[in-house]
């Protein structure tokens, strides 16, 4: 039937790289038989040894790529990545206000693997005020979560307090990832749904420094799913086991913090 094919949307920076932002996006809805559309609003020049320069795109261009769209495509499920700067997140919220594109995944970047910033300070605070609470999943890694709270995470019992405070600001359900701390050879994972439920995900920890773009992968898979019509909680779990199958069978590209093997499975 016309439009029936599941559809996703990222909204997210390009990496030129490839490993990383939009780019990462794309391959992982492939991946997952998802059809993937884009709403570009940052451009870095970036590769797997760091971020070399970004720039933002205009809000008009942007509102241009959210109306085009939703003009045609039958979109079912959306996620933002980097989102650059003050009037960025503000044209984004303004959009995901207008338009229904299903449940959005918020997956609030802020710095780079190297360390470059890729969201502005002044525009951690919209983010938390304005785009939060439209958020369906939230998925920050343990430092994102601690800026967006206020709070230090150097625990397990911690990441579980700091999931229920991202509640408290607004996002449904909330992704906390661990992939920033070393326990014992684990990558470990904790999930607060909007029902109450919580559960951990942990998986081996693989010794690599071609994790680029790990978070924007199991961010995209879970909206990949989503748009198939996958329950949430299903959806996380296949994000998870996406992402550790890309870690894990690695493949040698760039100088850097590689990137993943996106055809794994
Ligand atoms: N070395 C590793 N081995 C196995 N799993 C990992 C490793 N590093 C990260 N992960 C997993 O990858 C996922 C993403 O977590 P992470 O905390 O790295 O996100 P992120 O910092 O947002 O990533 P990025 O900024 O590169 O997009 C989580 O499920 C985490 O547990
Ligand atoms: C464009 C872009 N988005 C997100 C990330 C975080 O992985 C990155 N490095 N670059």
């Amino acid at each position: 039937m016309v439009n029936e094919f599941p559809q996703a949307l990222s909204i997210a920076g390009s990496d030129s790289g490839g490993g990383a932002g939009m780019q990462a996006d794309l391959k992982t809805m492939q991946m997952r038989h998802v059809f993937a559309t884009t709403v570009l609003v940052a451009i870095t020049a970036q590769n797997t040894l760091g971020v070399q320069d970004s720039m933002p795109l205009p809000p008009a261009m942007i509102d241009a790529q959210f109306a085009s769209l939703n003009d045609d495509l039958q979109i079912r499920a959306c996620k933002t990545g980097m989102l650059a700067d003050v009037p960025t997140v503000e044209c984004v919220v303004a959009n995901l206000q207008k338009y229904d594109f299903g449940p959005v995944i918020v997956d609030p970047v802020m710095i780079a693997k190297g360390g470059a910033p890729l969201l502005a300070d002044d525009a951690i605070e919209i983010v938390k005020k304005r785009l939060l609470p439209l958020a369906t999943l939230i998925t920050p890694n343990l430092p994102e979560a601690e800026r967006l709270t206020g709070m230090q995470v150097e625990s397990k019992e911690e990441m579980v307090t700091v999931g229920h405070r991202l509640q408290d600001l607004g996002a449904k359900n909330v992704l906390v990832k661990g992939g920033h701390f070393d326990q014992s050879g684990l990558a470990q994972d904790f999930v607060l749904l909007d029902n109450d439920e919580s559960f951990w995900m942990t998986s081996p920890r693989f010794d690599t420094i071609r994790t680029h773009g790990t978070g924007d992968t199991i961010s995209a898979c879970i909206t990949a799913e989503l748009a198939k019509g996958v329950p949430l909680e299903t959806a996380i779990r296949t994000g998870k086991a996406y992402v550790t199958a890309t870690i894990r069978d690695g493949i040698e590209v760039g100088h850097g913090h590689g990137p993943l093997n996106h055809w794994a499975l």
